[in-house]
């Protein structure tokens, strides 16, 4: 390992789009799983993984109790990722954008906010703005022209605020024109200056092929989204994923599902007159462990430790 690598990412100088445009470079497939709070996110960091994806259907579901019909707001969204963006910046954030939130200055905002509030990546959609879940029935999408003018609005908020941030175009028209259409939209895409690509509900081997082929020795990432128990997602494993030469791999729903499962069985549970510990050990202490303790107590400790030095050497 050489001296700069050794470094720090805050050694280094990079940005939080500096620190995910290293790990893409590296050609590895980077591996995010989907987090919604500040939970799920200390969880996944604990886990150690090098990048982790804001899912704004864990966002709509945590945030505001809603399905993934479009809508959580652009401020909820943007609140949401700047908190899970510096509990550890170290580790690069790829947070959902959705549609960009309305029209081309909706969009230009959105990214804004997203840059300052230390996104490394998102990615923006062609999706109507009263959109739905991707893997669900019913979609409906822009047309080409209105979906390039998003990505061309997120392009000009990047260059304006000099920024790195990691444009991820997706585009949801596999569903709606076919599989010729959507390869076009994101190249299209590309064109006006996305880094990366994502086709969303890739169903089959062969589209999942198709896809990759297209963008195969080219600078463009590709990224496909594993949604677990979704028909609509070709499951492949990350070892696959490097195989197909994909950049990113998204598990939008690797802790809402486990959360959703793990919670209801603990509530039926306790509705039934049953609390007990758990069975597997787990307490209080050891998640607060997780969310940080010991780094705020010992911040706590250091700063009283410092005022009553400082107050003895000034009485
Ligand atoms: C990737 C996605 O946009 C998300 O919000 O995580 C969703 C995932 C889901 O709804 O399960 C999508 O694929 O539309």
């Amino acid at each position: 390992m050489s001296h700069y690598e050794s470094m720090s990412y805050q050694e280094q100088g990079l940005s939080p789009g500096g620190r995910l445009r290293q790990l893409l470079a590296t050609g590895k497939t980077l591996v995010c799983p989907g987090v919604y709070d500040g939970f799920s996110a200390r969880m996944a960091l604990a886990a150690g993984f090098e990048c982790l994806y804001m899912t704004g259907a864990g966002v709509s579901m945590s945030r505001i109790g809603m399905a993934d019909l479009g809508l959580a707001t652009q401020t909820e969204m943007v609140d949401t990722a700047g908190m899970i963006a510096n509990i550890d910046p170290k580790t690069p954030l790829i947070a959902d954008a959705d549609t960009g939130y309305g029209t081309a200055a909706n969009v230009f905002r959105t990214v804004e906010r997203y840059i300052t509030a230390g996104v490394a990546g998102f990615h923006l959609e062609d999706q109507v703005v009263t959109k739905r879940c991707g893997h669900l029935k019913g979609k409906e999408c822009v047309t080409l022209s209105e979906y390039l003018t998003r990505i061309k609005a997120a392009v000009e908020a990047r260059k304006r605020r000099g920024s790195d941030i990691v444009i991820i175009a997706r585009t949801d028209s596999l569903a709606t024109h076919g599989l010729g259409e959507a390869l076009r939209r994101l190249k299209a895409a590309v064109e006006v200056g996305a880094d990366a690509v994502f086709l969303e509900a890739i169903s089959t081997k062969e589209q999942l092929e198709a896809y990759c082929s297209t963008f195969r020795g080219s600078r463009v990432v590709t990224l496909h989204n594993m949604v677990q128990g979704s028909p609509q997602a070709y499951k492949i494993t990350p070892k696959e994923a490097e195989h197909y030469g994909l950049g990113i791999m998204l598990y939008p729903a690797v802790c809402l599902l486990p959360a959703y499962v793990g919670i209801t069985s603990a509530l039926r549970a306790l509705k039934g007159g049953l609390v007990e510990d758990d069975p597997e050990g787990s307490t209080p202490a050891q998640i607060f462990q997780v969310c940080g303790m010991d780094e705020i107590q010992r911040t706590d400790n250091e700063v009283s430790d410092w005022v009553q030095k400082f107050e003895a050497e000034n009485k």
